[in-house]
Order: C-alpha cells, then structure tokens, then sequence
C-alpha cells in the first residue's frame, strides 16, 4: 500500500535563482524505513517539510494515504509524527507535559495519555528529566524529548530530520533500535534523513539520495550497492599539501585536508597500487563496498 505519493514536486525559495526541489517523484510504501541521503544543502529538509506542509510547493502534488494533503486539513497532524531538524523549546512545556499532551492532541484519552507519557519516559530513558522545562534541556536531551513526542500516540507514519543529531554513541544506538523495534511491532512508515550512512544501513530498507534538488537513485542498498559492490574503496592518506598523483581516469573524492578515497574495480586494484609513490603517503587502507560509499558514489557525482 502507498503512504505517499509524491508526484513532479518543484520548489523555488523566494529569494532564490536555483530551485531546492526539482521535479521530484516518489513513492513511500508502508511499513518501510525509508532513508533520505544527500550533501548539505541537497534539498532533503525541504523536500520532506514538503511532505508535512509546512512549506507549500510550486508545482506537483503530494497525496497521503490517497488524499491530497493540501486538500484536507489535519491529515497530516493526525497521520505524521514529524521531528524538524532544529530543536527549539516546546512552547516551555516540562518533559512530561509535552509528551501528554501530544498523546492527547493526536486522539488519546487522558488515561491513555498518560500511560503513553510514561511508556515515552521508560522508552527514550528519560524519566529523570519528566518534570524539567524542556527550555532547560541539553541538545542531546532535547532531540531524545522531540524524537518521543514525534512517536507520542503512535501515528501511522513517522518523518524525521536528522533523528541521531547531537546524540552520543550510546544514544545513537538507543534510537536505531527503537526506530527498528517500532517499525517491527507498529508497522510504522518510518521516512528518515540522516547523515549516518553506516548505522543507517543496519536500519533502512529504501533509500533515496538527493543531489542538487534532485533525486538521483531510489532503491534498495543492496540493489544500488550492486553497482558499487564490485568496486572497492581506496583511502590515501597524505599531507594536504602534497596531494598523491593518481591515474588520470581516476577521481578521488576529498573526505577532508588530506585525506581521499577513491572507488577503484577490481582489475584497477593492483595497477592503482604499483603507481602510487608510497614515500609520499602517509597511510593507505582498502575495503569493500558500504553504503556510505554508495551516497557518495551517486551524491557528489559530477
Ligand atoms: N528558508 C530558505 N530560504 C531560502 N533558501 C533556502 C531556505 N531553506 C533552504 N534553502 C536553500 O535550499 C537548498 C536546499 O536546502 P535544504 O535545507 O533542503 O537542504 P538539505 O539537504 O536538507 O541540507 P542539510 O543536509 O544541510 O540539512 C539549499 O541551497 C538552501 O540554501
């Protein structure tokens, strides 16, 4: 079943010469995780504030379970738990408070609201910060607090900027695997951005990735992984004032000062090797395919 349908979405800002969103069509099913990769400025945040209307689009349509969203008013607030990428204070509320009162604003009773309340706190392991203004919050702790009122009163389908954002290790886990257990036990459409390529792979079963306003591959890992998959990742390290020389037909991808990588088949291994000067380098590491290579295979391909 298709939760959204995204259809030839283009969107301009005001001020703006370059559209963010250029003809973009796309379809969430339900049930999935679906993953939005892309280099800053791609165009992911607008396509998905978008698909929550709080930013109305030039041209093209987006339907929600079959319904215009535009059209009808509240199917998105009743439908979509959204996280925004910015973490403001929620309006003063405590912790508490604005896990109860989402729980109620999205159809639950006040005794159901409160068990979600609590449910949240134990869930997000945020219990001891129940009664704290969530204006007092740490960034960490904020994003933990706006992770659990997006999921407060279990809406069908879940949007979120950046979900792992500020977050240390321990807590980056502590998402993944909620995100994981939701979308097993509520068959929740969970659509996410994120930047963490590598623990994003153990969760998502779709991805886009966007360049440029455009999308430029959707599908499975494993489907777009094959056409990186028989390739390997080459990491030259080096002083950033003396850059390797490589083949010519090769383009390395700076990861930052210093530091390449470059997508090599695997007949182009050896003869790679053999013409790097390794007095000039200070490290060089292969590995297998992963899809952090597949996002930067597609994103920041010329
Ligand atoms: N409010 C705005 N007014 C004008 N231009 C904007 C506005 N918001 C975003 N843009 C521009 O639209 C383009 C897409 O931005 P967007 O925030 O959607 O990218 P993104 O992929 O989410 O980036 P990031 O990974 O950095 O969050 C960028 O060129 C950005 O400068």
């Amino acid at each position: 079943m298709i939760v959204y349908d995204i259809q030839n979405l283009v969107k301009t800002y005001p001020d703006q010469t370059q559209p963010a969103n250029k003809n973009i069509t796309l379809q969430i099913y339900q049930g999935e995780i679906f993953g939005i990769l892309g280099d800053n400025g791609a165009g992911k945040s607008t396509l998905v504030r978008q698909m929550v209307n709080l930013l109305t689009s030039d041209s093209g349509s987006i339907t929600l379970f079959g319904n215009n969203i535009v059209a009808v008013p509240h199917l998105v607030q009743m439908n979509v738990g959204y996280m925004p990428q910015e973490s403001g204070a929620l309006n003063n509320l405590t912790v508490g408070e604005a896990l109860y009162y989402t729980a109620h604003l999205r159809g639950m009773s006040r005794v159901d609201a409160r068990q979600e309340c609590n449910a949240l706190l134990d869930l997000w392991q945020i219990r001891e910060l129940r009664h704290q203004p969530s204006s007092r919050l740490s960034g960490g702790q904020r994003r933990l607090l706006r992770l659990a009122v997006a999921i407060a009163g279990s809406p069908p389908v879940l949007i979120l900027d950046e979900p792992t954002n500020d977050l240390d290790p321990q807590r980056r886990k502590l998402v993944w695997d909620i995100l994981r257990q939701i979308n097993q036990e509520q068959n929740t459409t969970i659509i996410l951005i994120t930047h963490d390529a590598i623990e994003a792979e153990k969760a998502i079963q779709r991805v886009g990735i966007m360049r440029t306003g455009e999308l430029v591959a959707v599908g499975r890992p494993s489907e777009l992984k094959q056409q990186v998959d028989r390739m390997l990742r080459l990491e030259l390290f080096f002083t950033p004032e003396i850059p390797p020389s490589l083949p010519p037909h090769l383009s390395p991808i700076a990861l930052e000062p210093g530091h390449w990588q470059v997508l090599l088949e695997w007949n182009q291994v050896n003869p790679t090797l053999n013409s790097l000067n390794l007095d000039m380098l200070d490290d060089f590491r292969l590995y297998s395919a992963t899809l952090e290579d597949l996002y930067l295979h597609y994103a920041s391909k010329a």
